[in-house]
C-alpha cells in the first residue's frame, strides 16, 4: 500500500462464505438499474489548462448494472460484512488513517456492480482517495483490474504516462490476476485505473465499499442523480414534496 498505492488480498473471503455472498448478489441484481454515466477520466474536474482537443477531456459513457446501497437489504451477509466494525477498523489500518468511517451516503456507501460481457470500466480517477472492492464473481475471460500506480499527486500529474496509456500503450499499467473473494484496496484518487473488457458468458460482479475520514459524509443530490439516474431522482423529488 505504501509503495504502490494498492494492496490485493486474495482469498480474503472463505470459499463457503463467498458462495453465499455471490448468490445474494445474483439474486438482487435482476432488480438493478442499468446505469449510463458520461464522464472524463477526472469524473468532472478537468484541468482548465488542457487544450480543447486534449484526450483527457474526452467523455466516455460508462455502462454498468448497479445496485446502490439502499437496494441492498440490511440482513444480507454482504451488508453485514460492510457494516462490521472489525472490517472498518482493518481498512483504516491498511489505509493508515487516524480515523475512518463507513460512508454515510444512503446511495453510495455499499454498491454491487455487474459488468456484463462486452462492457468495461474506462480509465478514470476516483473522486475519493481510497477505494475498496471485493470481487464476488470473476469474468470467465478479461474483466481485469488495471492500474497506473501513483499517476498523479495533489499538485501534478504524470502526463506522459497518462497520455501514453490513453493512446493505447498499456506497458506502464499493472494488471492484477484476482480471483473471486479477493479484497482490494487502492488509492484510486491518485492512480488512473479501469477494468478491461469482460468476455465470456457471465458478468463480473464486484462490491464497492466506500469509506470516509468524515463520519457523516453524504454526497450532493445532483451527483447522486447523475450517477444513479431516474430512480434516485424520483426518491429525492418525492421526499422534497
Ligand atoms: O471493479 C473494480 O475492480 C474497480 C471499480 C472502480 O474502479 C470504481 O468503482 O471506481
Ligand atoms: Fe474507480
Amino acid at each position: 500500500m505504501k509503495a504502490n498505492g494498492w494492496c490485493n488480498l486474495s482469498g480474503f473471503i472463505h470459499d463457503d462464505a463467498l458462495v453465499l455472498l455471490n448468490s445474494e448478489a445474483n439474486e438482487l441484481l435482476p432488480s438493478a438499474d442499468v446505469l449510463h454515466v458520461k464522464r472524463n477520466i477526472y469524473q468532472g474536474a478537468i484541468d482548465p489548462s488542457l487544450p480543447e482537443d486534449d484526450i483527457r477531456r474526452k467523455e466516455v459513457t460508462h455502462i454498468a448494472v448497479q445496485l446502490a446501497d439502499d437496494q441492498i437489504p440490511a440482513d444480507t451477509k454482504l451488508k453485514q460484512l460492510y457494516r462490521s466494525d472489525i472490517l472498518t477498523e482493518f481498512v483504516r489500518r491498511v489505509q493508515m488513517k487516524d480515523q475512518l468511517y463507513r460512508c454515510a451516503d444512503e446511495f453510495q456507501a455499499l454498491n454491487i456492480v455487474a459488468l456484463h460481457p462486452g462492457s468495461r470500466h474506462a480509465w478514470h480517477y476516483d473522486t475519493t482517495e481510497c477505494t475498496v472492492t471485493l470481487l464476488l464473481q470473476a469474468a470467465e475471460v478479461g474483466g481485469e483490474f488495471t492500474f497506473l500506480p501513483n499517476s498523479r499527486t495533489d499538485d501534478t500529474e504524470n502526463r506522459m504516462a497518462v497520455d501514453n496509456l490513453l493512446a493505447g500503450d498499456v506497458s506502464q499499467a499493472q494488471t492484477f490476476a484476482r480471483g473471486a473473494g479477493t479484497f482490494t484496496l487502492f488509492r484510486g484518487g491518485y492512480s488512473l485505473h479501469g477494468v478491461t473488457q469482460v468476455e465470456g458468458n457471465r458478468p463480473r460482479i464486484s462490491a464497492i465499499l466506500t469509506y470516509d475520514e468524515q463520519p457523516d459524509r453524504v454526497i450532493d443530490d445532483e451527483i447522486n442523480i447523475r450517477i444513479y439516474g431516474k430512480r434516485v431522482e424520483s426518491i429525492l423529488a418525492r421526499r422534497k414534496a
